[in-house]
């Protein structure tokens, strides 16, 4: 059987040379793991909007998405994902809280690779660095 394509959106939040990572809760899928917020985008749902909601609803916060970074394709073993990540910045006086997930951290080019990142993520990090936090 085939498997399912999971469409998911990410948030780059990012400030002062630094984004958001959050720590995925150990009882759910990939716990355990670092990802960018975010999650499924939902039918007929524009993916920049997935973004808006998914922060609101993970960090509590409101955050203005700007351009997309890069489309993350990865096969797990039971689907594959197909993830647009985008580059977000928070709203004046927005401050993410601590919902859905273990641990929030602020990531910088000197401590990105020390986080146990989702595998999918692993592939797109080099360029986060390069662009975004050098
Ligand atoms: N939000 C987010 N998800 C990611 C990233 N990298 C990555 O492989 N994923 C995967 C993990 C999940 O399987 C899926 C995101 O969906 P989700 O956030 O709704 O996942 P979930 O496990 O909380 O949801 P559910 O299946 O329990 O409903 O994409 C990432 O950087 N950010």
């Amino acid at each position: 059987m085939d498997k399912k394509l999971v469409r998911v959106s990410a948030a780059l939040i990012v400030k002062n040379k630094s984004f958001l990572a959050a720590l995925r809760p150990v009882n759910k899928k990939l716990g355990g793991f670092w990802e960018l917020p975010g999650g499924k985008v939902e039918p007929n749902e524009d993916p920049k909007d997935t973004c808006i909601r998914e922060i609101r609803e993970e960090l509590n916060c409101n955050i203005k998405v700007n351009d997309k970074i890069t489309v993350c394709t990865f096969d797990y073993p039971d689907f594959i994902l197909q993830m647009d990540v985008f580059e977000c910045e928070l709203i004046k006086d927005n401050y993410p809280s601590l919902i859905e997930h273990s641990a929030l951290q602020w990531v910088n080019a000197q401590n990105i690779f020390d986080f146990k990142w989702v595998p999918a993520d692993r592939d797109f990090l080099p360029l986060i660095k390069e662009k975004y936090l050098l």
